[in-house]
């Protein structure tokens, strides 16, 4: 599709230029930009990796649509929820283009007039989040399982409607190295995020994934952040959490690919807000034509943002948590009909509806985790949105 000729550069603003319909996905890879929708997708994404599911199906139907109404190269772009039995919020849209990197203004934040909050509800709260936790915890003991990833839900009531895209404009220049997104999901609600989890990236036979699993805060003294960092690299808990989804990836991956470059210690990458254990994951595939949301389908959810072995993790976060995670903690892409895309996990992210935002954030859990720091560490990762709406209370 068409390429911006000129490399000025492009405020949010310009870049939605206010069409209600434009999904956004920027990364350092590519920035998607799209306008209308030749066909939305609510397929479920279950069984996805098989060329003939019906998500697959549904898709390759679009395509063909897309192809009759003079696009060369079609793309499919949206988010699919954690759980693969509910609908899926695709959309191949009339119109996209790759933006040039350069175009889009990185630097400048906007400034919010300070928002009230009338109300801060929390699912579970803090006590039935620990308890939570503990349950998990005993479970784990008992040898169920090895990991579970649980998490809550922070809903925040505003005195007056949010600018969508100021926000989305500022969670871009705090969080510029990392993937960011605008999903229109009807009824004037708004998925908004700065991902840092890449679930997988296809160019050509290429793959690339880069699970993230172990976390900490950063700390304002330089000292205390390296100190902290220092702490994390060494600790068996985090590190376990993060081999337990090397493992899987690396038994999910193997049969599909003829070169796969997994190295053999993670490392410390840092966010705005928080370090995470990270392990890069190149491959190449044996079967090329093998499709960006092919894969996408295969590894999700990892056990990055379920558990392992993720059934019995599955059943435990239906069990015991107390709300549905729709499309958090899902993914979130675009593949075109060549086959190559990138599919980020959905975090770092909140539904945006006029005055109400509902924020999510979840962490790993394993025999010896904490319940009041899994609280803590929950806090600081929804401490990325927070940040984006100049709200610095409540967590
Ligand atoms: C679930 C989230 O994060 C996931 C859990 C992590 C962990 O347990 O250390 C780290 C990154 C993500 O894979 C989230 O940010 O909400």
């Amino acid at each position: 599709m068409d390429i911006l000729a000129s490399s000025s550069h492009l405020d949010l603003a310009e870049i939605l230029a206010n069409d209600p319909t434009t999904f956004l996905f920027m990364s350092e890879h590519r920035k998607v930009r799209t306008s209308g929708a030749i066909a939305h997708i609510t397929a479920r994404a279950e069984g996805g990796v098989d060329k003939d599911s019906p998500l697959q199906m549904a898709v390759a139907e679009a395509f063909q649509r897309a192809r009759e109404l003079g696009q060369k190269n079609p793309i499919v772009i949206g988010a699919i929820p954690f759980d693969v039995s509910q609908p899926s919020a695709l959309t191949v849209p009339e119109w996209y283009e790759f933006m040039p990197h350069m175009a889009v203004n990185t630097n400048q934040s906007v400034k919010l007039e300070p928002l009230t909050v009338s109300e801060y509800r929390y699912q579970p709260n803090h006590s039935d989040f620990k308890n939570m936790i503990s349950e998990a915890v005993q479970r784990l003991k008992q040898g169920q399982l090895e990991k579970v990833v649980l998490s809550r839900i922070l809903e925040l009531d505003l005195s007056q409607a949010v600018d969508c895209n100021a926000i989305l404009q500022n969670l871009i220049v705090q969080n510029p190295a990392v993937y960011q997104f605008r999903i229109p999901l009807g009824n004037n609600n708004t998925l908004i995020g700065a991902s840092p989890e890449l679930l997988v990236r296809k160019q050509k036979n290429s793959i690339t994934t880069n699970p993230l699993a172990g976390t900490c805060k950063r700390m304002a003294d330089p000292q205390q952040d390296h100190l902290n960092a220092q702490r994390l690299w060494q600790s068996t808990k985090d590190q376990h959490e993060h081999r337990l989804v090397i493992d899987t990836l690396r038994t999910q991956l193997s049969p599909l690919c003829d070169q796969l470059d997994i190295p053999a210690q993670p490392e410390l990458i840092q966010t705005s807000n928080l370090w995470h254990l990270s392990t890069r994951i190149q491959a190449t595939l044996k079967e090329p034509a093998t499709n960006a949301l092919q894969i996408a389908c295969l590894l999700h959810p990892t056990p990055a943002l379920c558990g392992s072995p993720a059934v019995t993790a599955k059943q435990l976060i239906d069990e015991l948590e107390p709300h549905d995670r729709g499309l958090f903690s899902g993914i979130v892409g675009w593949c075109d009909s060549e086959g190559n895309g990138e599919w980020a996990v959905t975090i770092r992210c909140g539904l945006v509806q006029a005055k109400r935002i509902r924020l999510f954030a979840g962490a790993g859990i394993v025999a010896d985790s904490d319940p009041e720091s899994e609280w803590q560490e929950t806090g600081a990762k929804l401490g990325t949105m927070l940040n984006a709406f100049n709200i610095h209370n409540g967590e």
